[in-house]
């Protein structure tokens, strides 16, 4: 219920285009109706006149009639428009809601989250909300609407009429729907979860398909993903099913209760106290009448679905950001050092911490290297400095203050970063380019690339900086993703640059010369480079050596080579 009034609160913009569309459902089939009704009426009494042989007026009820058929069409007409219009408006305020929740939740609050399954909840999920107000609750408030004006119509006539239609009405619209809600229940959150599993399942294997032809030739995975999708169609199946059975219901309602109005009505009408043309007026009124009610079983058996749909949307939009944004964030100045001062991170549910009691301070034309082992915490540093998780103990601070007192991506305007596994979106290299300097020329552009020594590789392609990298850079080494993403650092005018293992892929060679061509280009800016490997070591102010999330030496780097064995590859060029 709570996840049914925040999907109405969230409609509360559209909700004048909403009252609207469905008060012109409600009009046309009230429309609908009283063109049945006037036909029987009309028919009858044109046939008993003649019977009689007296003259009745026919030009009344045929203008009637021809009116009800002019409203019906364009109350229909109108209310497609209006209701489209609504579902229009909602979902192009519900995407933007979304995305505006989910954005500082990524990185750290969606690691848990499968990317098929983000897409599911992106699209499929997404979409069954936009429909929500067309498939669900319009017509149940139209329905509303026509049964209430159309019993009172009827009871005005005749009350046990009325009373029989009723019954019929709310049993195939509210107790077969209840019945089905029920019985579709579980198919439809089996739907609904079955569906995403796929989803997550499905881009898994495409994008895993190299290992899975190497480490699984028995097929387990795929035979995995067959299993889930034939749980879904099983799902999809016992839904359609009871979707049948719910329209036969309905239907077999409408012919009972025109049956029942004719049993009631025909002996009023011998009796003399029910009029004859009354009695098919009000038997096709009440026929017709169950056109609002048709609709039912199904918008309450979407229900369920809508239902689960909002709540994995909610749930996921409630987490909250690992870093808060300040309620009132303090400008970022242009400069300034950024320190750690006794930082510490354990993450959620880890046993111990992945960075303890680290403290150092990158002033601004400071060089600091970062070394360790693996799983030592180096990149847990990046996390912290870039404010996607906040330090569990102690503090990071940008000039002077908590990098969580700023606005998070005025911060980050500040760091220029080349992280692990640095992302490479799938379009040319030049918009992967731009998007760390939009306004860079081709030679600035071409400039960072040759300093991260990828210029020849560019040039040597058909299409230079046009050249398309692939899905996740698939048509590009590692070596070559790597550099790109390193010119992308470069060529972002920030005066904090932190370099995550910059060379990593690349032989000795290049590794020494782009280190020199990094070295060069972040002259007076701050540096903080993370690295295995030792090359250009030599050059930095301090290097610090980590070890379990741990500070476990640091000095001069003439002094600290010397403990951490030598100088490594490339180091003293
Ligand atoms: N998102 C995460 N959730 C939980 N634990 C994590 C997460 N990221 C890293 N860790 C753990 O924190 C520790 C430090 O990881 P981190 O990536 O910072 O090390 P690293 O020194 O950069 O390693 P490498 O040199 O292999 O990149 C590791 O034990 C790792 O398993």
């Amino acid at each position: 219920m709570t996840d049914f009034l925040r999907l109405i609160a969230l409609m509360r913009p559209q909700a004048l285009w909403m009252v609207v569309a469905v008060l012109l459902s409600a009009v046309a089939s009230l429309a609908h109706m009283a063109l049945m009704a006037a036909s029987g009426w009309f028919i009858t009494a044109m046939a008993l006149a003649g019977a009689a042989g007296i003259a009745i007026d026919v030009f009344a009820p045929a203008a009637y009639i021809r009116g009800f058929a002019i409203a019906r069409t364009v109350s229909r007409y109108v209310e497609r428009l209006v209701g489209h219009q609504a579902t229009l408006k909602f979902v192009a305020s519900l995407r933007p809601w979304f995305f505006i929740r989910l954005t500082p939740l990524a990185p750290a609050a969606l690691e848990d989250q499968r990317s098929g399954d983000l897409l599911a909840r992106l699209k499929g999920d997404i979409d069954r909300l936009e429909f929500a107000f067309l498939r669900v609750i319009s017509p149940l408030a139209a329905a509303v609407v026509v049964l209430a004006v159309g019993l009172t119509f009827i009871s005005a006539f005749d009350h046990a009429i009325a009373l029989v239609v009723a019954l019929a009405a709310v049993l195939s619209g509210l107790g077969l729907p209840l019945l089905v809600q029920r019985l579709a229940a579980p198919a439809a959150r089996a739907v609904t979860a079955h569906g995403a599993e796929l989803n997550a399942a499905l881009v898994d294997h495409l994008e895993g398909r190299a290992e899975l032809d190497i480490y699984d030739p028995g097929r387990r995975h795929r035979a995995a993903l067959e299993a889930t999708s034939d749980t879904l169609i099983a799902a999809e199946g016992r839904l359609a099913g009871i979707a049948g059975f719910a329209g036969a219901g309905v239907g077999l309602a409408a012919q009972a209760s025109l049956l029942a109005v004719i049993l009631i009505g025909a002996p009023r009408v011998l009796g003399g106290s029910l009029p004859g043309p009354d009695l098919p007026m009000l038997a096709l009124f009440a026929l017709a009448l169950f056109e609002v009610v048709a609709p039912l079983p199904l918008a309450i058996q979407t229900l369920p679905g809508t239902l689960a749909s909002a709540r994995r949307i909610f749930t996921l939009v409630d987490r909250p950001p690992p870093v808060a944004e300040p309620a009132a964030p303090r400008p970022v100045p242009a400069q300034g050092a950024l320190a750690f001062a006794h930082a510490g991170l354990t993450y959620p549910g880890a046993g111990a911490p992945a960075v303890d009691d680290v403290s150092f301070t990158l002033e601004p034309g400071r060089r600091v290297g970062v070394v360790g082992q693996s799983g030592s915490g180096k990149s847990s540093l990046v996390s912290l400095a870039l404010r996607f998780r906040a330090p569990t103990t102690g503090a990071v601070r940008f000039a002077g203050k908590s990098v969580a007192a700023y606005d998070a991506d005025s911060l980050r305007a500040r760091l220029a970063v080349l992280a692990q596994g640095d992302h490479l979106f799938s379009a040319t290299i030049r918009e992967n380019l731009t998007l760390a300097a939009p306004d860079a020329s081709d030679d600035a552009l071409k400039a960072a690339c040759a300093k991260a020594g990828i210029l020849a590789f560019i040039e040597a392609q058909p299409k230079g900086l046009d050249t398309f990298v692939g899905a996740h850079g698939a048509k590009v080494s590692g070596g070559e993703a790597r550099r790109l993403g390193l010119a992308r650092a470069l060529l972002k005018d920030a005066p904090i640059l932190i370099l995550d293992e910059p060379t990593e892929g690349l032989d000795t060679q290049t590794e020494r010369d782009v280190m020199a061509a990094v070295l060069e280009a972040t002259e007076g800016r701050a540096l903080l480079l993370i690295s295995h490997r030792h090359a250009r070591l030599d050059a930095m102010d301090e290097i610090i050596v980590m070890a379990d999330g741990r500070i476990t030496a640091r000095g001069a780097p003439a002094e600290i080579l010397k403990t951490i064995g030598g100088r490594g590859p490339g180091a003293g060029g």
